[in-house]
C-alpha cells in the first residue's frame, strides 16, 4: 500500500519530505523496523522512539510517523497523537480483521483470564475456530505464544486478528485491560460481546481513581454499538451484582444480558451448593434452566461461569451446548491449582494479587477447611500502593498466620513494599521474609495434617523480577520442592 493511501484513513495529518513510497508493513519497535517499514514514534512512559527514528531509517524505514519533527530524509508524517494513529492505521492497514471475526472482550478487575479461557472452551467444544489473547498467552488455532501485556499494544493486536483470520479462525476472545482502554490499544476493534466480570480496588497507581478506573472500563461498553461499527447485534455482559454494573448498563445501547446469584439477573445460579474441588447449582436464564456442576472451587468460579453462559448465549450457542464444556472446563494454571505431593495438608497456588481476588480465595478455603491457614502474599513494586496495607489486613483477617514476602518488587527497595504492608496490621500474627523461597518454606514447615497453606499472587507466572531483572521463579516448583526436601 502506497504511504498516501494508507494516510487517507487519518483525520488529521502534515507530511514533510517528498515521496509516496510503498509502505511494506508497520513497526512501532526500532528493532522490528524492515526495509519498507512505516516506523511510528510513540513518547512512551520509558521511552521517547522519537530519538530512535534516525535507528529506524537506518533499518530501512521508508517513512516515519511522530508528534514533531525529527531528524531523518524520509518522509515524516506528524500527526497529534501517535498512539491514536498507530490504532487508526494498523486497523485499516491489515484489512479491518476485528469486522471479521466474531470478537468477544472481558473486562473487570478480576476473572478476565479465567473468564476468557471458559468462553474459549464452550466455543471451542461447539465447533468454532478460537484465537485468545490474554496474560498467559496469545492462543492462534493450535499455536501459543508468550503475551507481553493482558492486552497488547494496538498494532500488535491488528497483526494478531490478521493472523487469527489468515488461519480461518473465526472468533477472537480476549481481555481487554483498563489500561489498554485508556491508551486506546483497543481503538478501532470492532467487539461483538463485551463482558464484565467486576469492578474492586487494583491499579490506583494508574488511574488516579476507582471512578476514573471504572470510566475506563466502562469504554468498552460505551463504544460498543458504535454506528461506525457494522456487525449487529452486540451484547453486553454484565454482572449484575456488582457496584458498577448500572453506570455500565446505561453507558452502552447494546442488548444487556446481566447474569449474577440473584433472581433479578437474566443468568443467575439457583440452590449453589460450594464444595472443596466443585460448585453445582441450577442455571436459570432467558434460554432454558440446566443443572451444573463446575469442577473447580469458589464463588468466584461461578460468577465467572455464569458469565461464560451469557456471552456464549449472545453468541447462538444453546444453554445446555455451554454448559456441556463448562463442565468439562479445565481450570486455569495458577489459578486455585493444588500442590500435592502426597503431604497431609494443602498447598494452593493462586493468582489472587487485588484486595477482592485475595478475599474471595481465602473466603473459598476458609469454607473448605477446618484446619489453620497460612497465607503467603506479598504485592507488586512499581505498582499500587493503597492495595498494599489492605491486602496484608485481608491475609491476617482470614488467614490464621500470614507470611509477607516478595512478588516482583521491580524497581522498589523490597522490604519497604513489605513494611507498607504491615501498616494494614493490628494485633495478628504474621512474619516479614523478602525471600520468597525462604517464605514458602517458612509456611510448609509450619503446616500440619489438615491445615491449607496458600501461596497467592504470582499464579502462573515462573519468574521474580527484581529491579530490571527477570530471574527464574516459579511458586509450584518451589512448594513442589520442599515438599520433596521436608
Ligand atoms: C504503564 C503502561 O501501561 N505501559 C505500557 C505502554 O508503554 P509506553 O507507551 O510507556 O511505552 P515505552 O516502553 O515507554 O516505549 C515507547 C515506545 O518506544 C518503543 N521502543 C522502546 C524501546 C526501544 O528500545 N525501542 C523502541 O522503539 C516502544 O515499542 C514504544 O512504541 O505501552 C506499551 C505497549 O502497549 C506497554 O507494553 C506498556 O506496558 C508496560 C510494560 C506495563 O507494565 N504495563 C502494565 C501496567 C499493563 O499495561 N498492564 C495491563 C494489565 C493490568 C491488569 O489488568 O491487571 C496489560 O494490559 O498488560
Ligand atoms: N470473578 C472473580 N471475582 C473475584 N476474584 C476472582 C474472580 N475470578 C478469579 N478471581 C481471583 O483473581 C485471581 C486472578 O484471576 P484471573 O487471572 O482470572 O484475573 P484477571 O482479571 O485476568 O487478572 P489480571 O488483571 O492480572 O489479568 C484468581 O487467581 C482468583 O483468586
Ligand atoms: N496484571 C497485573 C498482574 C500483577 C501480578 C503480580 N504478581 C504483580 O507482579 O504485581 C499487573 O500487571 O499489575
Ligand atoms: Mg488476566
Amino acid at each position: 500500500m502506497r504511504l498516501h493511501t494508507l494516510l487517507e484513513v487519518l483525520p488529521f495529518y502534515k507530511v514533510h519530505g517528498e515521496g509516496n513510497p510503498a509502505i511494506s508493513n508497520i513497526a512501532n519497535h526500532h528493532k522490528k523496523v524492515r526495509n519498507g517499514d512505516l516506523f511510528i514514534c510513540i513518547q512512551g512512559l520509558e521511552v521517547d522512539s522519537h530519538s530512535l527514528a534516525h535507528v529506524a531509517e537506518m533499518n530501512g524505514a521508508a517513512a516515519i510517523l511522530a508528534e514533531r519533527k525529527v531528524d531523518v530524509h524520509i518522509p515524516v508524517i506528524l500527526v497529534p497523537d501517535t498512539k491514536k494513529a498507530m490504532a487508526v492505521l494498523s486497523d485499516y492497514f491489515y484489512k479491518q480483521p476485528s469486522h471479521q471475526l466474531l470478537l468477544v472482550g472481558v473486562t473487570g478487575t478480576n476473572g478476565k483470564t479465567t473468564t476468557t479461557h471458559l468462553i474459549d472452551q464452550v466455543f471451542t467444544g461447539n465447533g468454532i475456530k478460537t484465537g485468545l489473547i490474554g496474560t498467559m498467552h496469545i492462543k492462534a488455532g493450535d499455536e501459543l505464544e508468550v503475551s507481553h501485556n493482558t492486552t497488547p499494544d494496538s498494532l500488535t493486536l491488528q497483526q494478531t486478528f490478521y493472523r487469527f483470520c489468515e488461519k480461518g479462525i473465526t472468533s477472537a476472545i480476549m481481555e481487554v485491560s483498563s489500561h489498554a482502554l485508556d491508551q486506546g490499544r483497543v481503538h478501532g476493534c470492532d467487539y461483538d460481546i463485551a463482558v464484565f466480570t467486576n469492578l474492586s480496588q487494583d491499579h490506583l497507581d494508574y488511574h488516579r481513581s476507582m471512578d476514573e478506573y471504572r470510566n475506563a472500563k466502562g469504554l468498552l461498553f460505551s463504544q460498543l454499538g458504535n454506528t461506525y461499527f457494522k456487525k449487529s447485534p452486540k451484547y453486553a455482559i454484565i454482572n449484575k451484582d456488582d457496584g458498577a454494573a448500572e453506570y455500565l448498563i446505561k453507558s452502552t445501547a447494546a442488548h444487556v444480558f446481566t447474569y449474577g446469584l440473584s433472581p433479578e439477573a437474566d443468568f443467575y445460579a439457583k440452590d449453589l451448593q460450594l464444595r472443596s474441588s466443585e460448585s453445582s447449582f441450577r442455571l436459570v436464564s432467558p434460554f432454558g434452566e440446566k443443572d451444573v456442576v463446575l469442577s473447580y472451587a469458589g464463588k468466584f468460579n461461578v460468577y465467572n461461569a455464569l458469565a461464560a453462559v451469557a456471552a456464549a448465549s449472545a453468541a447462538g450457542i444453546p444453554v445446555d451446548q455451554s454448559v456441556k464444556y463448562l463442565e468439562k472446563a479445565q481450570g486455569v494454571r495458577g489459578r486455585f491449582e493444588s500442590v500435592a505431593e502426597g503431604q497431609p495438608f494443602s498447598v494452593i497456588i493462586d493468582y489472587a494479587h487485588t484486595p477482592d481476588g485475595l478475599k474471595n480465595v481465602l473466603e473459598t478455603i476458609q469454607s473448605i477447611t477446618k484446619g489453620k491457614i497460612i497465607v503467603v502474599v506479598g504485592c507488586g513494586g512499581d505498582r499500587d500502593k493503597i492495595k498494599r496495607p489492605i491486602m496484608a489486613e485481608i491475609a491476617c483477617d482470614y488467614g490464621d498466620f500470614a507470611i509477607f514476602t516478595s512478588d516482583n518488587p521491580r524497581t522498589e527497595d523490597p522490604m519497604d513494599i513489605l513494611k507498607d504492608m504491615e501498616v494494614g496490621v493490628v494485633g495478628k500474627q504474621y512474619k516479614l521474609i523478602e525471600d520468597r523461597k525462604d517464605a514458602i518454606k517458612d509456611a510448609i514447615f509450619q503446616a500440619k495434617e489438615g491445615d491449607v497453606v496458600l501461596i497467592a499472587g504470582k499464579g502462573h507466572e515462573t519468574y521474580q523480577i527484581i529491579g530490571h531483572d527477570v530471574h527464574d521463579f516459579d511458586d509450584r516448583e518451589v512448594a513442589k520442592q520442599i515438599i520433596r526436601e521436608m
